[in-house]
């Protein structure tokens, strides 16, 4: 695979065969507690390459707890965490971490872009100082990105120059500068505006589109639903559905999944098709190439 190709991330047809046989992600039987708040009881959950994942559940129910798991930066007192090949759980030293997290993508509610840099350089920091990547190529990747994110308008500006919604795109940009396996999505837009919210969703929607690992926990459930291959169900720290999209969403098994998908969708006045409209037509990263 040369330069571009795995800064593209096609999956190629031997790694799709792997990908059948081992996950990329795999907890199994996780049990976490704050003091005597129980908050992850048995956690199973699998994650195959090029999949996007779901977590939905009640407020409070562990879903970013386990994201955080899967990144080390919690530790559960048992169980097993595997990260392509990596017992996360049993990492001990910083340089094991940061050897991860440039493996694992990281998208969170908050943006945590550095406000005194420039767009570019929030993307070019992380590859230059922890990638190994040089200065020019970071800055040719980040180019690509931000046409990928559409702020490539955007590259000189500061972070408080930007709407939530664009600081958002160069979070998510920012991440996979770091060319990561797998992005975790944190409830990536419950802080925006209503109005910015589907320019985020939509960028997460050609990611995935592309073949992206991603795993997401969202409260936008008519997206989960759309681009969600699988989906679990967590309340009080178990899992008490999973299956594929369309099974849980459309005929979930579980009751308690019913009540919460019946309040969830009625109270929830998004569309997420109309909400998807807030950006220009896609662009995918098989058309980025070219550009590279
Ligand atoms: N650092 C922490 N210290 C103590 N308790 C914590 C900590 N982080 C999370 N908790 C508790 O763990 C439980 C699960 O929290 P978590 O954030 O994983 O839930 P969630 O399902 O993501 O909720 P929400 O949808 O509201 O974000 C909650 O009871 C929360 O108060």
């Amino acid at each position: 695979m040369n330069a571009t190709e795995s800064f593209i991330r096609f999956r190629p047809a031997d790694e799709a065969r792997d990908a059948a046989r081992a996950p990329l992600v795999d907890l199994r039987d996780i049990h976490l507690a704050f003091g005597d708040n129980a908050v992850l009881q048995g956690i199973d959950l699998q994650v195959r390459r090029g999949e996007a994942v779901s977590i939905i559940g009640p407020s409070g129910s562990g879903k970013s707890t386990i994201l955080r798991c899967i990144t080390g930066l919690l530790r559960p007192q048992s169980g097993q965490i595997h990260v392509s090949g990596t017992r996360v759980d049993e990492l001990r030293t910083e340089s094991q971490l940061i050897a991860l997290r440039k493996r694992v993508g990281f998208v969170f509610q908050q943006y945590n872009l550095f406000p005194h840099l420039t767009v570019l350089q929030n993307l070019t920091i992380a590859p230059t100082l922890a990638g190994g990547v040089s200065q020019a190529d970071a800055e040719r990747e980040a180019r690509v990105l931000l046409q990928r994110v559409r702020l490539d308008h955007k590259e000189n500006a500061y972070p408080g120059e930007l709407s939530g919604g664009q600081q958002q795109r160069v979070a998510i940009a920012r991440a996979l500068a770091m060319r990561p396996e797998l992005i975790l999505f944190d409830e990536v837009t419950s802080a925006l505006d209503p109005e910015t919210v589907g320019e985020v969703l939509t960028v997460i929607r050609e990611l995935v589109s592309d073949g992206m690992t991603c795993v997401l926990v969202t409260h936008e459930m008519r997206f989960a639903h759309e681009v969600s291959d699988s989906v679990y169900f967590t309340e009080a720290g178990r899992i008490v559905e999973h299956g594929p999209s369309a099974q849980v969403f459309e005929h979930p098994r579980s009751d308690r999944t019913r009540e919460f998908l019946q309040r969830a969708l009625g109270s929830h006045s998004s569309n997420t098709h109309a909400r998807t409209q807030g950006i220009e037509a896609p662009l995918h990263f098989h058309q980025l190439q070219f550009a590279l």
